[in-house]
């Protein structure tokens, strides 16, 4: 699990082991080789060279399309495999990083910043032999798109003059910094030129996790933390950059360790820097598949965080950081599940997708910033036209079931724009989708789900605030930020794969799964509160499935339904006891859930009929086009 903290001492810069401490069985470490000896002369050996260990893993090619490159597995993962592992190049987690005073007053975040200083380090005093191929390597190959793109450009321009001139300030500031102290290495201090393409490089590759939080998030900077100043564990690496992003990933990364602040020590830029970079800990990136990924399949993950929002957000999102998805989402041909509506036709109820709806990709122009709470009436009166994206308003979107013209794209682009900023009303909005697919979709295979839930375990039990809103009486459940958890894993459930309408699952009771998940470690366990936070019926409901059970019965009828709700409810019993949660073991063996699960299982394993509940059982043909 992503969580444990190894001895920072254990780990040294080239990614190999130095003490016994360094768990090197660790399923999480399958795969870390070691940086090779570099020629700085040759940018495209030198990549090459350093792509060769993951060689049987992965391995970078061209995009068919855009002439940039996609990283490719070079052999089959299952869900939850270690595709690969790499150490971080730059990393903020780094004693010389974290000892680093931010140069105050720069549109360089703090943390963009402590990176910058650990390659100038790495620069002038070249502490470790691969340091300096290593960094040559960073500026020769990776990816500039997040600064330097057109549409970059277009929508940064400003930030990217003030960067500009404040690299040269940084510059400036860090070499008197390094002559007061009268410390002389022997590489040559970075150009301005050099900085500001790290900086480019950073803005368009970094990976960052929260400090506060732990679990990791995937890569790119948070505006809104940056604004208020907070730093995120940042890193750099190689093959990490190489991923694509999309709004339906087929892999995952986390950090592994997690963030913990270095130990407080005497310092001063030169010699002690050379110590503090020779002891290095290493944070490395870990790529976990989410879905079965083949060989040959372009590996994806997502690049924002609360990736289960409304299209236009983001596309603006990713606008911000200098390209226009192109994923098969947002580009298609899979249907846009995030903007997906429940068909107005009372007799039909279909889900409605919009396919790949932007007009020209290269003119987009993102819609601007959200609105503030005063003047967001005026904003929503606004001519879509003016939002900026390019989107035809008078496109009608057809229902693929009953062929009724269900809405115009204007009437989408404003509904989403009603609920971007309001989660709440979003998931409102969510429930008779997902009460639709509830209803509709057979559960024949929750596999995939439930991998992902043990990644979530994995990723998000520990999670401090969930903890802290569950143990504050007062701080109410609507306040956790399970409920963005558990949003977003909702999303990826539903939208796991191009087939998961035909495959996955009873939404209800996974969400109920999942929620139960977060609370198990949880010392005052409330699933039920959780459960029907997320599952509140809507005003048309009928009370036939989309509903979390409300009485013993119908958990039961629940529970014989399926034969993975059966694994998953055992294995969370198990997990409740062995964690010590024994409130909520009572409660489900009060109920008789675990004696009715453990019978389920059994005779799915001897292929004995198990009765259906017709309270959940719907006819797959409803689903039919
Ligand atoms: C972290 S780099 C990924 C590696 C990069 N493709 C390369 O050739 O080095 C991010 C850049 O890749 C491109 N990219 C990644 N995901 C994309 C997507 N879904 N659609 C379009 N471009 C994408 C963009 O140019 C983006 O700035």
């Amino acid at each position: 699990m992503v969580g444990r903290v190894l001895p920072r001492s254990s780990f040294s810069l080239d990614g190999s082991a130095s003490d016994s401490d360094y768990e090197l069985d660790s399923p999480l470490l399958t795969w870390v080789p070691s940086l090779p000896v570099l020629d700085d002369n040759e940018p495209e050996m030198i990549l090459d060279d350093y792509l060769a260990p993951y060689a049987p893993l992965v391995r970078v090619a061209p995009h068919p399309d855009r002439g940039d490159r996609v990283l490719v597995a070079a052999k089959d993962f299952s869900p939850g495999e270690v595709v690969f592992s790499e150490p971080a190049l730059l990393d903020t987690a780094h004693a010389v990083a974290q000892h680093f005073g931010p140069v105050p007053g720069l549109s360089i975040a703090p943390d963009y910043q402590r990176l910058m200083y650990e390659f100038v380090v790495h620069a002038v005093y070249q502490p470790v032999p691969t340091s300096a191929a290593a960094h040559a390597l960073l500026l020769a190959e990776l990816s500039t798109d997040g600064m330097a793109s057109a549409l970059a450009e277009r929508v940064n321009g400003e930030r990217n003059a003030q960067y500009r001139a404040d690299v040269k300030v940084f510059r400036d500031k860090i070499k008197k910094r390094f002559a007061k102290r009268g410390n002389k290495g022997t590489g040559s201090f970075p150009t301005t030129e050099t900085l500001l393409k790290l900086l480019c490089i950073i803005e368009t590759n970094v990976h960052s996790e929260d400090i506060k939080t732990g679990p990791a998030a995937t890569s790119g900077d948070d505006d809104d933390e940056e604004a208020e100043g907070e730093e995120e564990h940042c890193v750099l690496s190689v093959v990490a950059s190489m991923p694509e992003h999309s709004c339906k990933p087929n892999a995952l990364v986390t950090f592994f360790p997690p963030f913990s602040p270095a130990p407080d020590s005497a310092h001063t830029v030169g010699v002690s820097d050379i110590e503090l970079a020779k002891a290095e800990p290493v944070t490395h990136l870990l790529f976990t598949a989410l879905q079965p990924i083949a060989a040959g399949d372009v590996i994806s993950i997502a690049y924002q965080e609360n990736s289960f929002l409304p299209t236009r957000v983001r596309r603006g999102n990713l606008a911000n950081r200098g390209f226009v998805c192109n994923c098969r989402m947002c580009a298609g041909p899979d249907p846009d599940f995030a903007r997906a509506f429940v068909c107005a036709n009372p007799m039909c109820r279909a889900l409605v997708s919009p396919v790949g709806t932007l007009r020209d990709q290269e003119s987009y122009v993102p819609p601007p910033p959200p609105p503030d709470a005063e003047n967001e009436d005026e904003e929503m009166d606004n001519d879509d036209d003016e939002n900026g994206d390019d989107e035809d308003p008078d496109a009608q979107l057809v229902c693929g079931r009953c062929g009724e013209v269900v809405a115009t794209m204007g009437e989408v682009i404003a509904a989403e724009a009603r609920l971007a900023h309001d989660p709440e009303a979003m998931l409102a909005v969510l429930s008779p989708v997902l009460d639709v697919f509830s209803r509709n979709v057979p559960a024949t295979d929750t596999f995939s789900a439930r991998t992902l839930a043990s990644v979530l375990l994995g990723d998000c039990l520990d999670h401090p605030d969930l903890t802290a809103a569950l143990t504050d009486p007062d701080s109410g459940v609507h306040v956790s930020p399970s409920h963005f958890l558990v949003y977003d894993a909702l999303k990826q459930l539903l939208f796991f794969d191009a087939d998961a309408i035909d495959r996955v699952m009873h939404v209800p009771a996974l969400m109920y799964l999942v929620a139960v998940n977060y609370v198990a470690l949880a010392p005052s366990p409330r699933p039920l509160a959780l459960a029907s936070l997320h599952a509140a019926p809507s005003d048309e409901s009928d009370g036939e499935g989309g509903d979390v059970p409300a009485t013993d019965a119908e958990w039961t009828r629940l529970i014989a339904w399926n034969g993975d709700v059966q694994h998953n409810l055992l294995w969370l019993m198990k997990q409740a006891r062995a964690r010590g949660n024994l409130e909520l073991a009572q409660w489900a063996s009060d109920r008789g859930l675990d004696t009715c699960a453990a019978m389920g299982v059994a005779a799915s394993a001897s292929g004995a009929a198990i009765e259906f509940g017709d309270v959940f059982a719907r006819p797959r043909s409803l689903l039919a086009g």
